[in-house]
């Protein structure tokens, strides 16, 4: 963060706008763009008119415009194979995206198909080795482009794969395409926030009646136990050597239960309820300002007794035939299926609280998208037990998780 001074007055006109005086010294915070600025006054964050401000300090230098998307960082982390690697390791993924072309060979002959995001490479590989499309454009941004052209030729599949080097967004297409497919789900689904390029792909490059895959995906959500990150993060400090470690529990509990825990393994047996899809996206009506803010309900009838220590997350996509009629083929990273390299995320509760069957949790869950850094999101869980009369733990409660700004 900067110092600023402000050189006029500022009358804030939205909810996230930031007002100041003449004179006042602010706090920025990001650049997104070189009209609005993300900045602090007195503890209040808000857009400020860059225009209204001057440095203090070492007036002059001034410091490069921070791109919301942190493109750099973002694409310059898929220029190394250790991403890659993890991806094409993660064989409950990629078969099923090779099942996907393996089921559907039939009917992707003489089609043109667009690989968004392609990394190594690998969709477009098995479309060119398991099928017959007429062309498949593998667009991918990072400089791994480079080495996915070496892979298709070593692969004798240059007559058919066209790798294109840059942004989904950038690149032109000879023509439009009849499958746009991607693989661009992150943590909670949408986390990185690469759905957006697919969308924009989808507006700019599937011709109408083109199939998208996934054609849709769905977040699933289960309130459960998790005694063994509880005790190894909160319960540890209770009587660590025989000694009494418990003020230190507040500081464990902003440290390692403010954000998800990414990367959860949960059992189906710490499931309190059964897992509820809670938002379900469809890949050919969904638009980009819908990414905005989404919001899913749920309501679990508690199936088994136990301690209520947060939510899991997950998710799932779907991707439908070809043919009319044709099964839909689906990749599942819940916890009763195949493990996969996204595994699932944990939201902690402040305090955990006990449960019985007949009681009941609804209530919401809000991914509103950081409007700042574009890559992120947070998380806000808000829930209600209910039918629990004997219970006299708190009865609801609201948490915002923050992915990761
Ligand atoms: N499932 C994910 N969370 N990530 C897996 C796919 C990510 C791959 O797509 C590339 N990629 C991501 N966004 C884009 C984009 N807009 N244009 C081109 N390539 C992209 C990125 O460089 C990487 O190789």
């Amino acid at each position: 963060p900067r110092h600023y001074v402000a050189s006029y007055n500022f009358i804030a006109s939205g909810s996230d706008q930031l007002g100041f005086t003449s004179g006042d010294a602010l706090l920025v915070h990001a650049k997104p763009s070189s009209e609005w600025w993300w900045a602090e006054l007195r503890g209040v964050k808000g857009y400020v008119p860059a225009s209204y401000l001057c440095q203090t300090g070492d007036a002059g230098e001034e410091d490069e415009i921070e791109d919301p998307w942190q493109d750099e960082e973002y694409f310059g982390s898929y220029s190394t194979l250790r991403l890659h690697l993890e991806m094409l390791s993660d064989r409950s993924r990629t078969e099923t995206y090779r099942r996907v072309v393996v089921s559907n060979r039939a009917s992707l002959r003489n089609k043109a198909v667009m690989d968004l995001g392609c990394g190594t490479g690998i969709i477009s590989l098995f479309c060119a080795q398991l099928a017959q499309p007429s062309v498949v454009y593998a667009v991918e941004a990072s400089a791994m482009a480079e080495y996915t052209r070496q892979l298709v030729r070593q692969n004798g599949c240059e007559e058919v794969i066209r790798v294109l080097q840059g942004r989904g967004e950038d690149i032109q297409l000879p023509g439009k395409v009849d499958v746009l497919v991607s693989e661009w789900m992150g943590n909670c689904l949408v986390f990185e926030f690469m759905v957006e390029s697919v969308l924009s792909a989808r507006d700019r490059w599937l011709r109408e009646g083109g199939v998208m895959w996934p054609s849709s995906a769905a977040l699933a959500l289960a309130p459960c136990q998790a005694h063994d990150y509880f005790a190894e993060k909160m319960a540890f400090w209770e009587r660590p050597y025989g000694l009494d470690f418990t003020p230190l529990q507040p500081l464990a509990q902003q440290e390692f239960f403010t954000k998800p825990k990414f990367s959860h393994v949960m059992e189906p047996s710490d499931c309190l309820a059964s897992p509820r899809h809670v938002i379900s996206l469809n890949m050919y009506t969904l638009q980009i300002k819908d990414l905005e803010e989404i919001t899913g309900q749920f309501d679990f009838p508690v199936e088994t007794s136990g301690t209520f220590h947060g939510f899991t997350a997950w998710f799932a996509v779907y991707f439908e035939s070809l043919d009319a009629g044709g099964t839909t083929v689906e990749l599942n990273t819940g916890p009763n299926s195949e493990p996969t390299h996204w595994k699932q995320t944990l939201f902690m509760l402040d305090q955990p609280v006990s449960l019985n069957t007949g009681s009941s949790v609804t209530g919401t869950i809000v991914l509103r998208r950081n409007p700042v850094w574009r890559r992120h999101m947070s998380v806000t869980l808000s829930w209600n037990i209910s039918g629990d009369a004997d219970n006299w733990c708190p009865q609801s409660g609201t948490k915002t998780f923050p992915m990761w700004r």
